[in-house]
C-alpha cells in the first residue's frame, strides 16, 4: 500500500508553493496486504480520527467467533450414571484403624496420654466393705437414733481408763482430745477394721493425721462421743 502512494505521489506533476494542498478524506485503512509492511504514524498514518479494526482482522478472537455460538434454547448435555464418577466407598467402622499412631505435638487432636498412674506409695489402701456398709449407710445409722455411745452420760476418760476398752466388741479411742466409741463404726470404716483396731484403747490423734487428715472425724464419730480425754 505505502508503495503503491509514493509512486502514485511521484507520477503527480510537480506543483507549485502556490498550490494548496487539497486535504483527501481517506476511509479506515485496513492493512490487508500480504506484504509485512505496516503503517504506524508517520507521514502514511491515516489522518482521521477512525478507531482500527478491533478486534485485529487475524486475530485469534475472530477466529473463535466463527465457531457456532450456543444458543441460550440449548438444553445442557446431562450426563449418564456410566459418565459421572462413581462415588467413594462407604467407610466401613470395621475398616477403620483404630491403632492411629499418637501425635504428641502440641495442638494435635490426638488423645494425651493417660495420667491415672498408680501413686508411687501404695499404702493407703481402701478395703471392699460388707454390703450395707458404705458412707450413707453409716450416715443413716447415725440419723437412726440407735444409741453409739454405749454409755448414759459424757464421761472424763483417763489414759488408764481408755486402756480398758481395746477389744472388737469394746474400743474406744482418744482423737483431739475426744473419746469416741469406734465399735460401731469399725465396719463402715473404708480402710479396715484392722488399721483402725490399731488406734484402739490409745490416743489415734497423730496416726490419723499422718493417714487422712482431711477426714471430718468429729462430724462422723458424734453420734460415738463418750467423753474427753483427761490426765490422770
Ligand atoms: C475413727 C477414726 C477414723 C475415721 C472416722 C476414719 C475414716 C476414714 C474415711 C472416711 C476414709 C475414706 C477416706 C477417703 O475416701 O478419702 C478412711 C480411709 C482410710 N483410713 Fe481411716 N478413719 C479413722 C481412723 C483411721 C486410723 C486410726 C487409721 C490407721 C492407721 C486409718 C486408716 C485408713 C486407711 C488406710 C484408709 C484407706 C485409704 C484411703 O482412704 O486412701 N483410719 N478412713
Amino acid at each position: 500500500m505505502t508503495s503503491f502512494l509514493r509512486s502514485w505521489l511521484s507520477s503527480q506533476a510537480p506543483t507549485t508553493s502556490a498550490d494548496v494542498p487539497s486535504i483527501v478524506e481517506a476511509s479506515p485503512v485496513l492493512n490487508t496486504d500480504d506484504d509485512d509492511e505496516t503503517v504506524h504514524g508517520g507521514d502514511d498514518a491515516p489522518t482521521d480520527d477512525a478507531p482500527p479494526a478491533f478486534p485485529s482482522l487475524n486475530s485469534a478472537q475472530r477466529v473463535g467467533a466463527s465457531k457456532p455460538a450456543r444458543t441460550d434454547n440449548a438444553l445442557p448435555r446431562v450426563l449418564t450414571d456410566a459418565q459421572l464418577m462413581p462415588p467413594p466407598p462407604v467407610p466401613s467402622l470395621a475398616s477403620r484403624s483404630l491403632g492411629v499412631p499418637a501425635v504428641s505435638g502440641a495442638g494435635s487432636l490426638a488423645v494425651p496420654p493417660s495420667t491415672h498412674k498408680p501413686p508411687a506409695s501404695a499404702k493407703r489402701l481402701k478395703v471392699a466393705l460388707a454390703p450395707g456398709h458404705g458412707p450413707l449407710d453409716w450416715a443413716n445409722l447415725k440419723r437412726s437414733g440407735q444409741d453409739l455411745r454405749g454409755v448414759d452420760t459424757l464421761l472424763r476418760v483417763t489414759p488408764a481408763m481408755l486402756k480398758e476398752h481395746r477389744t472388737r466388741e469394746d474400743a474406744w479411742s482418744a482423737f483431739n482430745g475426744k473419746v469416741y466409741n469406734i465399735t460401731p463404726y469399725l465396719p463402715y470404716h473404708p480402710g479396715g477394721e484392722k488399721e483402725l483396731m490399731r488406734v484402739a484403747g490409745r490416743d489415734g490423734s497423730k496416726l490419723f493425721a499422718l493417714t487422712h487428715a482431711w477426714v471430718n472425724l468429729d462430724y462422723m464419730l458424734d453420734a460415738c462421743l463418750v467423753g474427753f480425754l483427761v490426765p490422770e
